[in-house]
C-alpha cells in the first residue's frame, strides 16, 4: 500500500508545469531545482512565472549567473528599475545593486544606525515610500554563511484572508503613508540625489497607498502594509493608527503566513512584491553576507 501524504494548501492548485517545484511551506515559497535561466524559452518563462504568481517566492538554486545573466533573465519578466532608489547601482551593471552586509554595518556605525542594514533586516516589502512600488525583485547570493543568515518571506494574502470580513472591509476603507526617509536619508545624504522612474530627487516624500490592495494579475486581495515603511494610517488619530499598525504588523508576519529560506551561493530568489514582505534573519555574527538584486517596476496599488 502506497501512503501518499496531503498536500499544504498552496501546493494543492498549483499550476502544472514542465520542470519540478518543491513547496517549502504551507502558504508560500517554492524551490525550483534543475533549470539553467541562462538557457529559458519562452514557454518555460511562462510557467516559471505562473508558478511565482501562485507560490510568490520561487528559489532557483545552482545557478551560476553573472550580473549581466541576472539582469538577462529579469528582463523577461518586466522592465528592471533603476536599482534602488538610493542604493548605488554596480559601476558597470547600474540596474544591479550589491549590499555587502559588512560594509552596510561599517556604514551604520558611522552615521548611526538609522538604515537598519546592519546584520539583519526586519519585515518590510521593497520600496514602498514610492508611488509605484516594484513589482517584484530578483536576488542573486553572492556570499552568504554555511549557517544563519536565511530570509523569511510572509504570505500578505494568506495575512488578510485571516482576518474577520468585518475587519478586512474596515481596512479596505484605509489609506497608509509610506515614508522611506528614517531607513534612507543617511544614505541619500552622503549620495546627493537618488533617482526613480528616471526623475532625481534630493529628499524622499512620503506617498499614500490603499491598506490592502488588489492584485493587479491575480486579483487577489493582500494586505499592504510594512513595518519598514507604513508610518501612519491617514483616516485614523495618531493613538489609533500606531495600536492598528502594531496589530497589523503582527499579525502580518505571523509563522503561518512564512516560509525560511536558507540560500547557497549562487541561488537566485524571484518574490511577488505586490504580496509578500520579507526580512533577513541577522544571526550570523561576523560572516560575510552579500547579495545583489535587479527590480522590476511596478504599477500603482490599487
Ligand atoms: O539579503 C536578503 O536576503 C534580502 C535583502 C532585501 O531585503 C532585499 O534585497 O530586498
Ligand atoms: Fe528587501
Amino acid at each position: 500500500m502506497t501512503i501518499t501524504a496531503p498536500e499544504a494548501p498552496a501546493a494543492a492548485t498549483a499550476p502544472d508545469v514542465p520542470f519540478e517545484v518543491i513547496p517549502l511551506s504551507g502558504n508560500l515559497g517554492a524551490e525550483i531545482p534543475g533549470l539553467d535561466l541562462r538557457t529559458l524559452d519562452d514557454d518555460t518563462i511562462a510557467a516559471v512565472r505562473a508558478t511565482w504568481l501562485h507560490y510568490k517566492v520561487v528559489f532557483f538554486p545552482g545557478q551560476d549567473l553573472t550580473p549581466q545573466d541576472h539582469l538577462a533573465f529579469a528582463r523577461r519578466f518586466g522592465e528592471p528599475t533603476e536599482g534602488h532608489p538610493v542604493i548605488p547601482g554596480l559601476p558597470d551593471q547600474p540596474e544591479v545593486f550589491q549590499i555587502d552586509y559588512t560594509q552596510a554595518r561599517e556604514l551604520a556605525a558611522a552615521y548611526g544606525d538609522v538604515s537598519d542594514v546592519s546584520r539583519g533586516l526586519h519585515w518590510h516589502t521593497d520600496v514602498t515610500f514610492v508611488r509605484r512600488p516594484p513589482l517584484g525583485s530578483i536576488l542573486r547570493a553572492v556570499e552568504v554563511p554555511r549557517a544563519g543568515g536565511d530570509t523569511l518571506f510572509s504570505n500578505q494574502e494568506a495575512a488578510f484572508d485571516d482576518l474577520s470580513p468585518a475587519l478586512q472591509e474596515f481596512l479596505s476603507t484605509l489609506t497608509a503613508v509610506h515614508d522611506g526617509q528614517d531607513q534612507f536619508k543617511v544614505i541619500l545624504d552622503l549620495i546627493g540625489e537618488g533617482t526613480w522612474e528616471g526623475k532625481t530627487f534630493t529628499k524622499l516624500e512620503p506617498v499614500e497607498h490603499p491598506v490592502v490592495r488588489t492584485h493587479p494579475e491575480t486579483g487577489k486581495r493582500s494586505l499592504f502594509v510594512n513595518p519598514g515603511f507604513t508610518s501612519r494610517i491617514k483616516e485614523l488619530k495618531r493613538t489609533e493608527s500606531d495600536a492598528l499598525l502594531a496589530y497589523l504588523f503582527q499579525h502580518s508576519v505571523r509563522p503561518e503566513f512564512t516560509v525560511r529560506y536558507h540560500w547557497q551561493p549562487g541561488t537566485i530568489a524571484f518574490w511577488d512584491n505586490r504580496a509578500t514582505q520579507h526580512a533577513v534573519v541577522g544571526d550570523y555574527g561576523d560572516h560575510r553576507r552579500v547579495i545583489q538584486r535587479v527590480t522590476l517596476r511596478g504599477d500603482e496599488p490599487r
